[in-house]
């Protein structure tokens, strides 16, 4: 057993998430992976126990399902060797607004944001407890882009980001470091599981090079790291730009071009 915080990652059956679990396992974090397809769950995990030799549990849940949420919620509360959460499991689809199904957008709600709440909030006693504690968020680019035409998706990662920074100021001063990683098109199966065609992906970041450079910025302590985003002075500008307005919140007068009707 590892001396370093065991880490709990949802979605490590592919893509990020189980790059992820590459990553913290080769430093020799202890790892919980979590996802619905048990069998690559189990074959990560044995690959990793052999090249790495760290220990690694398997937990089989479905996020949308109200009693898998529940076990990893209890795994999270009670098991006090998780000093890592990374909230990665998520799903896109694609298809305009008005022709999406009632069951698809709940479906995302459910992995993106509801579930991402639900463990955060479940993790945060102990975390502040203690003192000490990580929280990944993993969102997307996607969410600061309304006009990229995947408007469910983007607000279930916009509310990742709004909850990310949320935490960082509530949560930081008690000592729990929450990190929001907005990646951009990034080549995993996500793309083709919600449905589109391979042949006509543009070129995407590699996997493993999204995930290196978000643990740049894991190590940094930086509370929003994008990497695709090669100007860090353009996320500095939008942030400075939203404390501009924020004075202005205060106002008890409606602004002046409110006051006439035309
Ligand atoms: N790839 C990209 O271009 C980008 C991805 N992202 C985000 O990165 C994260 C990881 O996605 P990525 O690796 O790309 O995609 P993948 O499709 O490769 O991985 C998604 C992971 O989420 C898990 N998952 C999906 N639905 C559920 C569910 N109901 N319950 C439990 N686990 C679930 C899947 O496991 P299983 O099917 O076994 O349950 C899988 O492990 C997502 O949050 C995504 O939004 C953000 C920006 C860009
Ligand atoms: N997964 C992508 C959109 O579908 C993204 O977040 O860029």
């Amino acid at each position: 057993m590892s001396d370093l915080p065991a880490v709990l990652i949802t979605g490590a059956s592919s893509g990020i998430g189980a790059t992820y679990a590459d990553r913290f396992a080769r430093r020799g974090h202890d790892l919980v992976i979590v996802a619905r397809d048990k069998a690559r769950l189990d074959a990560l995990a044995e690959r990793l126990r052999s090249e790495t030799g760290v220990a690694i549990d398997v937990i089989q849940a479905d996020l949308t399902d109200g009693a898998d949420l529940a076990v990893v919620e209890a795994r999270l509360r009670d098991d006090d060797r998780i000093g890592v959460l990374v909230n990665n499991a998520g799903l896109s689809f694609a298809g305009r607004f008005e022709k999406q199904a009632a069951s698809d957008i709940a479906q995302l709600l459910a992995v993106n944001t509801t579930a991402v709440l639900r463990l955060a909030h479940a993790v945060s006693p102990r975390f502040v407890e203690t003192g000490q504690g990580a929280i990944i968020n993993v969102g997307s680019a996607v969410s600061l882009i309304p006009e990229f035409g995947q408007t469910v998706y983007g607000a279930t990662k916009a509310f990742v980001l709004y909850l990310s920074q949320g935490l960082a100021f509530e949560l930081g001063p008690k000592g729990v470091y929450v990190q929001a990683v907005l990646p951009a098109a990034t080549c995993t199966e996500i793309w083709t599981r919600a449905g589109a065609d391979r042949s006509q992906l543009p070129p995407m970041m590699e996997v493993g090079e999204m995930v290196d450079a978000a643990f740049v910025g894991f190590d940094r302590r930086e509370g929003v790291t994008i990497p695709p985003l090669h100007d860090a002075s353009h996320w500095d500008a939008f942030q400075a730009a939203r404390h501009q307005m924020l004075p202005g919140f205060g106002q008890t007068t409606a602004a002046p071009r409110y006051k006439t009707a035309s």
